[in-house]
């Protein structure tokens, strides 16, 4: 059975249909991409699955379990987490302690066990040597590696990675894409939106383009890199 469905998923901001009738398993243990131009609709698609928004439209299940109606906090708690394109850290908190509110709130672990399983995460993600910094005060790459950290901290089964490649440099990137194939070997289910293509392809199996909040194709990610409706929307170039 898939792990997250989406149903003839569909929403609109007034006039703008931002997704429009988006339907797809993920199996366990996948790691699916999603690719299309700025403006597709693919943060979108993510906070219909997180619930940070409803659907007009549709549902969304978990385990095959309607999980449409139910709030970001129920469906993190049953193992929903991701990162935010723009990371959204508690900036005057520091580093360690916006893990244990990831921890306690959204993985809710105990007092006793939530501080061994953070300094765990924060040494999986290289962000050890930086607990005590105030998280307001990081570069860029490691404030990419703290939400992608307290998405880890929530204990997801499904990761939904948004942009986490974004603006990094080539070293820092092949770090990045070392700990999400890391995750995905052990077993978490990932989906990846991602710009950096390189380092997308090199983790997910399956590649969904979107184009005005339609799936236009799914397929490997050679499939879909190679299709000319692809080429043609998301690189800019002429059938
Ligand atoms: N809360 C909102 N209210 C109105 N319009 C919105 C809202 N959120 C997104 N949009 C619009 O919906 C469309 C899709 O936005 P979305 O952020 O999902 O695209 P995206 O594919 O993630 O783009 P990018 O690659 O630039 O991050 C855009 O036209 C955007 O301006």
């Amino acid at each position: 059975m898939a792990i997250l469905s989406l149903q003839g998923v569909s929403k609109n901001f007034g006039a703008l249909k931002v997704t429009d009738d988006v339907s797809f398993d993920l199996a366990p243990g996948e790691a699916l991409g999603i690719i299309g131009p700025n403006g597709a609709g693919k943060s979108t698609l993510f906070n219909l699955i997180t619930g940070n928004l409803r659907p007009d439209a549709g549902q969304v299940l978990l385990d095959g379990r309607d999980i449409t109606l139910e709030t970001p906090m129920q469906r993190c708690a049953s193992g929903v987490g991701r990162s935010f394109q723009i990371p959204q850290p508690f900036d005057h908190l520091t580093v360690y302690e916006n893990l244990l509110v990831a921890a306690r709130f959204g993985g809710g672990l105990a007092a006793s066990e939530a501080p061994l399983a953070c300094m765990d995460i924060l040494h999986r993600t290289g962000l050890s040597a930086l607990s005590d910094r105030k998280a307001g005060a990081l570069p860029l790459l490691h404030r990419k590696r703290l939400e992608l950290s307290r998405a880890l901290a929530t204990r997801p089964r499904v990761i939904l990675l948004d942009e986490i490649a974004g603006g990094l440099t080539d070293g820092e990137c092949v770090d990045l894409v070392a700990t999400i194939r890391s995750l995905h070997a052990e077993g978490t289910a990932i989906i990846w939106i991602e710009h950096v293509l390189h380092a997308l392809t090199s983790v997910v199996t399956r590649l969904i383009a979107l184009n005005f909040g339609r799936v236009l194709m799914t397929g490997t990610p050679d499939e879909v890199m190679a299709a000319p409706q692809v080429q043609e929307i998301y690189l800019g170039i002429e059938a």
